[in-house]
């Protein structure tokens, strides 16, 4: 059986890294519009309703105006890639690890996770859960992330013309996925959150830096290590990076290849007094297309990594 798959929005960035990923694969039908087609309500509506599923990688607005396109006893299962749905009910949050696959292999509505929030909550939501970091602490998050994150628009500011070597933004304290992050970790207190572009088309690392002796209640670093490895354990995707081979500088390369895992880092002072939670990962891979690819594979019933970008073992 071949599950026919719409990809909406597939000229953009997050449409054309999921079409690459499922470029091949039997198992799918893949469906697109061509150029005079693909923002066309009515085209775009028989594309949404006669697939199995349709992954929406569109800006917000037009995301949720594809939902409302499907007529709901069409049975089209949708994954979208925005953040228009991820903290909307009656929405699956496709966070197979923290949730559980079978939750995303069960749900018809999924709302993929941010790309920043896929660092934050991949730290921070299982040591909130396991009580070693407490859900009443108002955390900080840094974060630097590829121009691609940005879309074609921002590709295009940092490709013509002169790109800026960093771009600090989100400086009105007001970025979009402050409320995931907070809902999905179970925090009282939104975040503080420093974003910022480099100059390097795709990858990410998001911080979470800890002054752990002011916490109370707080586990120290090799705890909060050890409890991530344990919730971890057997992922293929995600990665907890062990304290006897920590690296001393971590990069972003201009020209790096796409990958689909998230890597997971403590670093902890040598008096226990400080830790730096730290994850790395393609804004593309986890952080938009592999994910959706993944929980495609989860929908449709097939090996949860297959045709993702992972490092070898
Ligand atoms: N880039 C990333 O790293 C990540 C992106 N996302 C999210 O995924 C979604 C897509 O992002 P991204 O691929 O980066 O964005 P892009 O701007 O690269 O692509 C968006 C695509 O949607 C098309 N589009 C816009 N409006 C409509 C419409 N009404 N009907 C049909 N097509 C439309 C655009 O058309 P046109 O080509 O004409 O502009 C474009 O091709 C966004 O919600 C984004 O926030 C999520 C995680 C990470
Ligand atoms: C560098 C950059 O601009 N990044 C985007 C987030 C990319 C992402 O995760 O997409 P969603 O919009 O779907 O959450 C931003 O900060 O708005």
């Amino acid at each position: 059986m071949t599950h026919k798959i719409f990809i909406d929005g597939a000229a953009g960035t997050t449409g054309l890294e999921i079409a690459e990923r499922l470029a091949g694969r039997s198992e799918f039908t893949l469906v697109t519009l061509d150029d005079t087609q693909r923002k066309d309500a009515a085209a775009r509506r028989e594309a949404l309703n006669d697939a199995d599923v349709a992954i929406l990688c569109l800006p917000d607005e037009a995301a949720r105006e594809a939902v409302a396109l499907i007529d709901p006893a069409s049975g089209t299962r949708v994954i979208d890639a925005s953040s228009a749905h991820r903290t909307a009910d009656g929405w699956c949050y496709g966070f197979p690890e923290l949730i559980g696959g079978e939750r995303v292999a069960d749900a018809r509505r999924i709302s993929n996770p941010g790309c920043y929030p896929t660092g934050f909550l991949g730290l921070l939501a299982p040591l909130v859960k396991a009580d070693l970091l407490p859900a009443a602490w108002p955390y900080t998050v840094h974060a630097v992330s590829g121009y691609s994150g940005g879309g074609k628009a921002l590709i295009e500011r940092f490709e013509t013309g002169k790109a800026p070597a960093f771009r600090g933004y989100g400086l009105a304290m007001g970025h979009k996925h402050l409320g995931e992050m907070q809902t999905h970790a179970g925090l009282a207190h939104a975040p503080v959150f420093s974003p910022a572009v480099v100059d390097a088309f795709r990858g990410m690392v998001v911080e979470i830096p800890l002054q752990l002796s002011a916490i109370e209640g707080a586990g120290e670093a090799a705890a909060l290590l050890e409890a991530l490895e344990a919730f971890y354990d057997g992922s293929q995707v995600v990665s907890v990076h062990p304290d006897f081979d920590l690296p001393s500088e971590l990069l972003l390369q201009p020209d790096a290849n796409p990958r689909d895992d998230l890597q997971l880092f403590v670093f902890g002072s040598e008096d226990g007094t400080q830790a730096r939670l730290i994850a790395m990962l393609d804004n593309l891979g986890k952080g938009a297309s592999g994910a959706a690819v993944q929980n495609l594979n989860l929908l449709c019933g097939l090996p949860e990594t297959a045709g993702l970008h992972l490092p070898s073992a």
